[in-house]
């Protein structure tokens, strides 16, 4: 069994993105330059949002961070998304997910620039995906392709299995593995809540990705030996042991699950930190583009 290290994969990527950056600076382009959204004060998405920024100052991007109050309006958002578009200095933008009750997702994502759309969310993002044209992949389905193409991991011909059909995990993941390019030509079922005997599936797969928001969901019991186990899933429980009160563990059962696998990614230290590089590698795309256009 091999770990599939994100940590690991991560730095080597983000290594390369710090060259590139320093030779664009060096070719007298600008620094791209990422703005994030974060609106309320949700620790998670504080946490991920200050990576993010982090990431950046480490590359050598520019990023600006814009904080709102949960009582937002969704005009008033819209309006700042707004004037991100039309702001030229700004390559990327991204609003950290999830957002207040009251303000629509969709209406906010839609009124991203698809120029700046690095998180790849927008439905022209989303539509030139499916249809294999050029544009920003959602970032954590993005990390997944970048982890496998490290490991030259070949999912030709495997039957993956995708439990989850969010639009930012589970439809584009089931799309980019059986797209007809590498890492991909996978033979791809999708599976949710209403599927009927998960482990029936589960159990035919050659590759899980298991997307679904419940700890420790996949048990070794589903798993076939030999599987590649890709764990997308980042859920805090309670832990009297720690210190801290609480771990993070994915959607999958790792301990027992791991003995079964060919490769498999932990939670943390996995999925995770590859979704930072699939937004970085989008910003640094968007900054090139618009300095062609
Ligand atoms: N606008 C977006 N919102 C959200 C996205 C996204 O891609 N764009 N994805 C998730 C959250 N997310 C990035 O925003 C994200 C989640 C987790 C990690 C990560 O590195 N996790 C670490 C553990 C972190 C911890 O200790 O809590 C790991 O797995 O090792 C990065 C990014 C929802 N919202």
């Amino acid at each position: 069994m091999q770990i599939l290290d994100g940590l690991a994969v991560s730095a080597h990527i983000k290594e390369q993105l710090k060259q590139e950056v320093s030779d664009l600076k060096a070719n007298g382009r600008k620094a791209p330059h990422l703005a994030a959204i974060l609106v309320g004060n949700n620790p998670a998405s504080e946490a991920y949002v200050g990576n993010k920024v982090k990431t950046c100052e480490e590359l050598g991007f520019d990023s600006t961070l814009l904080r709102f109050e949960t009582s937002i309006t969704e005009e008033e958002l819209l309006n700042e998304v707004k004037k991100l578009n039309e702001n030229e200095s700004v390559d990327g933008i991204l609003v950290q997910l999830p957002l207040p009750k009251h303000i629509s997702e969709n209406a906010v994502i839609d009124t991203i620039a698809p120029e700046k759309d690095v998180d790849g969310f927008h439905p022209i993002s989303q539509g030139k995906m499916v249809l294999g044209q050029p544009g920003f992949l959602p970032a954590t389905p993005y990390g997944i392709l970048l982890m496998l193409e490290h490991y030259n991991i070949d999912v030709t011909g495997k039957h993956c299995v995708v439990i989850g059909r969010s639009n930012i995990v589970g439809t584009p993941m089931s799309i980019l593995m059986s797209r007809n390019a590498n890492p991909g030509n996978a033979t791809v079922t999708m599976c949710h809540s209403k599927t009927k005997d998960l482990k029936a599936m589960t159990l035919q797969a050659d590759v899980i990705v298991a997307a679904i928001g419940r700890p420790r969901f996949v048990t070794a019991d589903m798993v076939k030996e030999g599987a590649i186990v890709i764990d997308v899933g980042i859920n805090r429980i309670d832990d009297a042991t720690r210190k801290s009160g609480s771990r993070l563990v994915g959607d999958v059962d790792y301990d027992n699950v791991a003995p079964k696998c060919a490769y498999i990614t932990p939670v943390p230290k996995g999925v995770g930190p590859m979704t930072i590089c699939g937004l970085m590698k989008n910003t640094l795309l968007a900054a090139k583009n618009r300095s062609n256009a």
